[in-house]
């Protein structure tokens, strides 16, 4: 007989009276009362507890154990220690098992249920668990494929049953099956007993229309009285699903593609909660807060005073409309300012609203911009409401072409959500009063390509226009910026006058500031507002990267060059042969630029790879002018072509690094030709040439005989520059390799250098900012730092 406890079973009582477990019941309470529970509790406890944890594997290998020590037994009769050992837990099992046996008698007092001790392993309930579900599943699959296979056909019903007159009633069932009620006894291997007692068949049928047309040609052919054929009933059955299932798939898709559209348009309100769809004409305007949000103020924006000035109106009007109103001046309704990207437009609108001390409402042109039709027009009139309730108030439509673009000039078709939306935007421009106190203000790089009603007076009146700063504007805005900025300047001048007086120390410090701003703006040539900020945010970046307490003029320079010409590329290795050609190129230049009296003056020769795919460069500051003669385009076309000249003197083949030097000296010449009148053959004319605002090209404005004659005056002016930079080259062969040769060694030449190495220019710098700031102080020089490094590397060695 088993035992009814081993050592690695899990007890459970099993109630043959019940059969079954209580569910609430625990096999220990089920089996003692707790209050008679006596010192083999704590045995038992953990018993079941280390049982419990043991996996099958575990249960596995101490059933191997066991049947070990069987065969050892045989083997010897000497017990070892783990026989001994399971001996005295056999002995304590029964000791266990005989107490809870008597405590039941106690108990239920000669009343005592049938008890059944029963091991239950986990592997055991894994694989009943498995037989029985293998089971139902074949049951299944065997019961589902008979009844597949006893199907009665509509032959056989009419046959066997129908005909025979077994049939007494029939209900169709969800349109689709047929439910057979034959008379009391009729019972066969088909059918079933239906809810009353009655026998049943069923069948399938395709269509209720032909069933009962062939039931009704049957019963005509059986010569049925009508009053006595068979009646048929239709009955609905199933759960709601049969009734959801059908259009569950359906609903499903519609939802999940109405989700996926309301999350692509933003539509799910703020956090995806509620709002969705009901929220799609509302305008997305951010406001700004007087109080804690618009913190600029005019002085904030430099270098552009003229912009300041005019914008100043609309300031003064906000704050004291009744000045302007009672003279009768109407005031402007609106401006767009314009400018290149980067030149403070948004920054000076914000500006105005924090000067004003009004709400400030900013929104992008594109937000207008949305896939459903008069949602741009809806969230246009929801903005200018807003507004006007919230009057004095400043509206800024940031990159206005987006929705101000000109009508109907959508070479590609036309775009009537747009223009809907600007057409709302001019109805709302012309419908509000000028005692609304309501400033429209607009930017936009393409002032060009808007709408004409947009700028007519009455909308946009004025339109003011931001230029690239010039050298003062940018001395300026790079003041705005240093002063965020721990600066090395300053704090040398704080450290070495400590105790002096605040004024002169005010003064010292001011000074400095104003130095280092001029000579950072004449490094900077042609760089907007936003460079500016980048590069004054890079110098100190880069200081911080070298572990600097404060930045210096060497971090600045160094972010400014990595705004020009890119990033340092220290991983790309050139050859020496590669090396000594870049050298002689960059060398052309440089002495083209040197000895040409209209070139702009050199600040610095390189041949460290930088940026995408330049090898070198030679870096020149081209000064501030408004009119450029044609000697001096001439001057500027040598110069681009100095470096294949010089490639073209020292070596016997050419190279492909002139490509871009090519694309300029073409566009140069192009423009003088076709634009500036500055070809005789030509003319005094100019071409439009263009692209379409769609950037399509449709046909040139001039004929093909003019085109050709473009193209060989082009060619000419090039020509011409070729052979005097040839000619002025090959006169300075000689101080050529000078340079390339110092330039390969060190890799850097300054403009200092090259006055040590050429002799000084033979030509006046004309310009103010260079020799103010730059004359006598080198630029961009490498950092002893930097040069320690190079000279590890080797790249002080000479060319052969
Ligand atoms: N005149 C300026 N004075 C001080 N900082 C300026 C000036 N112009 C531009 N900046 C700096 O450049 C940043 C970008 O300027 P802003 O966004 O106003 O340019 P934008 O003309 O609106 O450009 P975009 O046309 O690309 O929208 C500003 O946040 C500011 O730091």
């Amino acid at each position: 007989m088993k035992p009814l406890f081993t050592r690695r079973s899990l007890l459970v009582a099993h109630s043959l009276k019940n059969g079954f477990l209580p569910r609430s019941q625990t096999w220990r309470s089920m089996l003692i009362p707790a209050k008679n529970w006596t010192g083999t509790r704590s045995f038992t406890q953990s018993q079941i507890i280390r049982n419990s944890h043991k996996t099958p594997d575990s249960n596995k290998e101490l059933g191997n154990k066991d049947s070990d020590d069987k065969e050892k037994n045989k083997q010897t009769k000497k017990k070892t220690p783990a026989e001994e050992e399971a001996q005295r837990q056999k002995e304590m099992e029964d000791k266990f098992r005989k107490d809870i046996e008597e405590q039941i008698k106690k108990r239920f007092q000669g009343n005592a249920p049938n008890i059944k001790m029963i091991n239950v392993d986990g592997q055991q309930i894994a694989k009943g668990a498995l037989v029985i579900s293998t089971v139902v599943l074949l049951l299944t699959f065997f019961l589902v494929s008979n009844q597949q296979k006893d199907e009665l056909s509509f032959q056989d019903f009419q046959t066997r049953y129908l005909e025979k007159g077994l049939v007494q009633k029939l209900n169709v069932v969800n349109r689709f099956a047929v439910e057979a009620e034959l008379i009391p006894g009729a019972f066969s291997d088909e059918t079933v007993r239906g809810p009353n007692g009655t026998p049943i068949v069923t069948f399938t049928i395709g269509s209720i229309e032909v069933f009962e047309e062939t039931m009704k040609e049957i019963q005509d052919k059986l010569s049925i009285p009508t009053e006595e054929r068979l009646p048929i009933l239709y009955v609905e059955r199933g759960s709601l699903w049969n009734l959801i299932l059908p259009v569950l798939p359906t609903v499903l898709l519609i939802g999940g593609l109405y989700y996926i559209t309301a999350k692509r348009m933003g539509l799910m309100g703020a956090n995806g909660g509620p709002g969705g769809i009901f929220k799609i004409g509302k305008s997305n305007a951010k406001l700004f807060n007087q109080e804690t949000d618009v913190k600029i103020k005019f002085k904030d924006v430099a270098g552009c005073e003229e912009s300041k000035e005019e914008i100043m109106e609309f300031v003064k009007f906000l704050q004291n409309p009744q000045k302007y109103e009672k003279l009768g001046a109407k005031i402007p309704r609106g401006a767009i300012l314009s400018g290149s990207p980067g030149t403070g437009k948004t920054l000076l609108a914000k500006a105005t609203a924090g000067e004003a001390g009004v709400p400030f409402l900013s929104v992008s042109g594109s937000e207008f911009v949305e896939m459903y039709v008069g949602v741009g027009a809806s969230r246009v009139r929801d903005l200018f409401k807003t507004a006007r309730e919230m009057a004095p108030a400043i509206i800024f439509v940031d990159e206005i072409d987006a929705i101000g673009r000109e009508r109907g000039n959508g070479k590609m078709g036309g775009n009537d959500e747009r223009e809907n939306t600007l057409n709302q935007l001019l109805v709302e421009m012309d419908g509000f009063e000028a005692s609304d106190h309501v400033v429209v203000l607009a930017g936009t790089n393409r002032v060009d390509i808007l709408d004409k009603a947009l700028l007519r007076p009455g909308r946009f009146d004025r339109h003011i226009t931001i230029d690239t700063p010039d050298g003062e504007g940018r001395k300026a805005i790079f003041k705005v910026h240093l002063s965020k900025i721990t600066l090395k300047a300053v704090e040398d001048i704080k450290a070495s006058n400590k105790g002096t007086e605040f004024s002169k120390y005010k003064l010292e410090v001011d000074d400095a500031i104003e130095f280092l701003a001029g000579r950072l703006s004449a490094l900077t040539p042609g760089f907007a507002g936003a460079d500016i900020a980048n590069c004054c945010n890079e110098g100190a970046l880069i200081a911080a990267r070298d572990d600097a307490n404060s930045v210096d003029m060497h971090h600045f320079e160094q972010a400014i060059e990595r705004v020009i010409a890119g990033l340092e590329k220290k991983s790309r290795i050139l050859s020496p042969q590669e090396k000594k050609t870049v050298a002689y190129h960059e060398a052309g230049h440089a002495i083209c630029g040197w000895f040409l009296q209209y070139a702009d003056p050199l600040v610095k020769v390189s041949i460290i790879p930088r940026g995408q795919g330049a090898l070198g460069y030679a870096q020149f500051l081209p000064k501030e002018q408004y009119l450029t003669s044609d000697v001096q385009f001439m001057h500027k076309i040598i110069m681009a072509l100095g470096g294949r000249v010089s490639e073209e003197l020292h070596f016997p083949t050419v190279t492909s690094g002139a490509s871009d030097d090519f694309k300029k000296v073409t566009g140069m010449a192009r423009h003088m030709v076709v634009k500036l009148g500055m070809s005789k053959r030509i003319g005094n004319i100019t071409f439009d040439e263009e692209d379409g605002s769609e950037g399509f090209k449709v046909h040139n404005t001039y004929s093909e005989s003019t085109a050709l004659a473009i193209d060989e005056e082009v060619k000419r002016i090039i020509d011409e520059a070729y052979a005097q930079c040839k000619e002025l080259l090959t006169e300075k062969l000689e101080l050529v390799d000078k340079v390339a040769e110092e330039v390969y060694a060190k890799e850097v030449l300054t403009r200092e250098d090259m006055i040590r190495l050429v002799g000084p220019r033979p030509f006046p710098d004309q310009n103010e900012a260079f020799d103010k700031y730059l004359k006598g102080q080198d630029a961009f020089k490498k950092l002893p730092k930097q040069v320690d490094e190079a000279d590890k590397k080797g790249n002080s060695d000479t060319m052969e």
